[in-house]
Formats: structure tokens, sequence, C-alpha cells
């Protein structure tokens, strides 16, 4: 069971690097206790036992803005999505590190999960740099467009939040367009400061920091669900 090809082949996606011992300890005996269940609608009840906030947050990536986010509101459930097996493992890390019982991932594509919670259930939702897809013909695969954001719009509840962060240019300004022609999202910024500062209560991403490292502009977007 400790051999990385059984784990890739149970476990879905992997990049780069073999998993360590440790790390195929963490799939095996954490990944099982705090997995979305693969079937059937789901709820808070269903998910943390007891009715509470919910947030979800797409692509996590290595996962420590959805760990940091958990931290600071214990009384959150988070859904935590990603294909990638080295961010899941990422991700196990930083919540058994914080000792966090607020955090169930889903190892796939959010939308799959976030279709099984009911209508207007969502206080939130993260999107917080999106593979760009960069060329025209890929466009569709993009995140921001209107049959994700219809998804994203009915699961968030009036007044819930969806907070999209990007440094790419190209993705900026189609996301720009593409809520613009929308009318049930609000975009809360006021100044040129508001999106191009990061909320105190919005952990740096690792996408982030390298794009930082670079001397790229990030882009922080709140909209608020009307
Ligand atoms: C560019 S990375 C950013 C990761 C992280 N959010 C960060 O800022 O460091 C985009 C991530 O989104 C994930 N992703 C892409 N499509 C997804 C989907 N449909 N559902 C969940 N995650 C997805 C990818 O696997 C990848 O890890």
């Amino acid at each position: 069971m400790n051999d990385p090809t059984t784990i890739r082949r149970l476990y879905g996606r992997r990049q780069g690097h073999k998993l360590r011992q440790g790390q195929a300890a963490l799939v095996e005996e954490m990944l099982p206790t705090l997995s979305v269940p693969e079937e059937g609608p789901l709820d808070a009840v269903r998910l943390f036992g007891e009715d509470r906030p919910l947030q979800v947050e797409i692509g996590f990536g290595a996962g420590e803005h959805l760990a940091g986010q958990a931290e600071a509101t214990p009384g959150t459930g988070f859904i935590g999505c990603e294909p990638f097996l080295n961010g899941v493992v990422g991700a196990l890390g930083h919540i058994r590190d914080r000792d966090l019982s607020n955090v169930r991932l889903h190892m796939g594509d959010a939308l799959e999960v976030i279709e099984r919670l009911p209508d207007a259930s969502l206080d939130r939702v993260y999107l917080l740099h999106p593979d760009p897809w960069p060329k025209a013909r890929h466009a569709k695969r993009r995140m921001m467009n209107h049959g994700p954001l219809d998804t994203i719009a009915r699961k968030l509840k009036s007044g819930g939040e969806f907070r999209l962060g990007t440094d790419d240019p190209t993705y900026c300004h189609w996301s720009m367009m593409i809520m613009n022609a929308r009318d049930d999202f609000e975009w809360q910024a006021r100044t040129p400061a508001d999106f191009l500062t990061r909320p105190a209560d919005w952990p740096e991403t690792r996408y982030e920091r390298k794009a930082r490292r670079q001397g790229h502009e990030v882009w922080y977007f709140r909209y608020i669900r009307r």
C-alpha cells in the first residue's frame, strides 16, 4: 500500500516527486476520514455533524490558504477541492500540524461537489490563481465562465462572497468582463487599492508568493452575491 504507484492508482492524479512514507501515511490514514462522501446530497450536517456556515475553496493548491482560513474561523466548515494528489498531501499536512477539525477534502473537480450542496447554502467561495488557460481556443475551460459562475451563484447565500485572486493580466481582464456582464454579483471595490491590496483575512497562497517573487502584480476581487 505504501508503493507510490498503488497510491497513484487509488487516489488520482499526482504531479512531480514520489510520495515519501510520511506523506503516504497521511493519504492512507487521514484522507479517508476527511474525504467528502463520493455520492449523494451534501450539507453541513452530513459533512460536519452539525449545521454551520460553509465555505468552499476551488483548487487549493498546497492548501495553505484553506488551512489559514479554517484556523481563523473554527466554527465554519471548509470544503477544499483539488484534483492533484501532491496538493492534497500538502493540505493534509497543514490540517494535521494545525489540528484542524473543520476541513473536508475532495480530490477532484470542485464543481462536482458544489453541485451536490443545497442552493443558497454557501457563505463563501474562493478561486485563487485559477489555471489561466491562456490560449483563446481554450477560453471555455476557464473557471471564470458563465456556466461555473451560474453554479457558484446558485449555491452562494444572498450576501455570500466570491473571492478571486489572479496575477494573470489576461485572466484579470477576462474575469472583469465576465463579471461585468452579470447582475447577480456586486464587486466590492471602491478604490484601486481595494483590488491591489490583499485583505488581512486572505492568507497568501503559494502561487501568489511565486507571482510576487517574479515581480507580477496580483489582483484581489471580492464579489457579494446579491
Ligand atoms: C494555478 S494553481 C493555484 C493553486 C492555489 N490556489 C494557489 O493559489 O497556490 C490552480 C489549481 O486549481 C486546480 N484546479 C483546476 N481545475 C479545478 C477544478 N475544476 N476543481 C478543483 N481544482 C481545480 C489545479 O489542480 C491547480 O492546483
